[in-house]
């Protein structure tokens, strides 16, 4: 079976540490191997394990949150092209704002994605900003500083993706404790590295893909987001119910990660697999939306404070083990990431 792990974060606030570490081997089991018996089938059809994926439920998050913030992306999406291109991506410091179709270019081989997307970075929620003044001041992210930028004309936008981004950046704070248990590390560990949650969400629309591009692409060069790992710790996204997350497993054969009403999916990122010397592997996805319908999706990356060193874990280098990668912050990594995947549709800088 191909088989993952369904974790519930009720345990993640329980005052028992037994129910935590208990928590924390399914989570340690889902990044590094699939061998335990309480896994149930959700991936389809393969007989491969595949590690780095997993769904959470007992999230917190409300439908009726997701709801709205869903709606609210729909409302983004469906404005004129002209109006969303005022907040395009490239006229923004650090990748803040909106992405066109074909913009990115996720997979280096590929031929541009069949998405739209809306990305924005830290900020407080609305309400915040309005009982303390020094809330929205603009914040110091080193190589990744940027303000947030928002389309005018749509009542209620940033309000719902602030609140919604805010309630899954306090998932992604019970999360990191238990990743760290799962490594055998203290549960602060990541504590002191995660002071201002270096935390970039997208809004995605994924048009419908041309059933004949079966025919046409049959190498999959041109699909809604192309191969690739994610650049920060991990993911946690929500997808609609259209499908088209496919992960490729340990075989190398894409199998389809199957909408789950009522679940997040996390996925381990390139940030993790640097901290752990590759015992977290980031795990190769892509998206290819042949539903016949608008498929919309919010991941969540969230790695550690941009100023932060990714140097290895201690315990996971060793002599026959060395570490692997050149060190650098996170920012910067994140960054140079971005700089590679929008490189294409950049506009050439004038000679003037
Ligand atoms: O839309 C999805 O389900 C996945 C998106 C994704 O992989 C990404 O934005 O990195
Ligand atoms: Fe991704």
């Amino acid at each position: 079976m191909f088989n993952s792990v369904f974790s519930d974060l009720v345990d993640a606030h329980s005052k028992d540490p037994v129910a935590r570490r208990k928590l924390a081997d399914l989570i340690r089991d889902a990044c590094v191997n699939v061998s335990h018996a309480e896994y149930e089938p959700v991936f389809s059809d393969e007989n491969v394990p595949q590690v780095g994926f997993f769904y959470i439920k007992s999230h917190g998050i409300s439908e009726d949150l997701i709801g709205k913030t869903v709606e609210a992306s729909k409302a983004f999406f469906a404005l004129p092209e002209e109006t969303k291109m005022e907040l395009d991506i490239h006229k923004t410091p650090n990748f803040k704002g909106y992405t066109a179709l074909l913009g990115e270019n996720t997979d280096s081989n590929g031929l541009g994605d069949l998405h739209e997307g809306f990305d924005l970075g830290w900020e407080s929620a609305v309400d915040s900003i309005q009982l303390d003044t020094s809330a929205g001041a603009p914040r110091d992210d080193g190589a990744m500083s940027g303000e947030n930028v928002w389309p005018t004309g749509l009542p209620g936008f940033r309000e719902t993706v602030l609140d919604y981004y805010q309630r899954v950046l306090q998932v992604g704070q019970l999360l990191f404790p238990l990743f760290a248990l799962a490594l055998d590390l203290p549960e602060n560990y990541f504590d002191d590295k995660t002071t201002k949650p270096a935390a970039i969400m997208r809004l995605l629309y994924y048009p419908p893909q041309n059933p004949t591009s079966f025919k046409t692409d049959p190498d999959d060069r041109q699909i809604g987001i192309g191969a690739h790992t994610d650049y920060e710790c991990f993911t946690i996204l929500w997808q609609d119910r259209s499908g088209g997350l496919q992960v490729r497993n340990t075989a190398g054969k894409w199998v389809d990660a199957v909408p789950i009403p009522g679940t997040l999916v996390v996925n381990l990122g390139d940030q993790f697999a640097r901290w752990t010397n590759d015992i977290f592997k980031s795990t190769l996805h892509r998206v290819i939306n042949r539903s016949g319908a608008e498929r919309y999706s919010i991941p969540l990356f969230f790695g550690t404070d941009y100023d932060v060193r990714l140097e290895p874990i201690p315990t996971c280098v060793t002599p026959g083990s060395p570490y692997k990668y050149e060190i650098m912050t996170a920012g910067e990594y994140v960054k140079s990431r971005l700089e590679a995947t929008y490189a294409h549709s950049a506009p050439v800088a004038s000679a003037a």
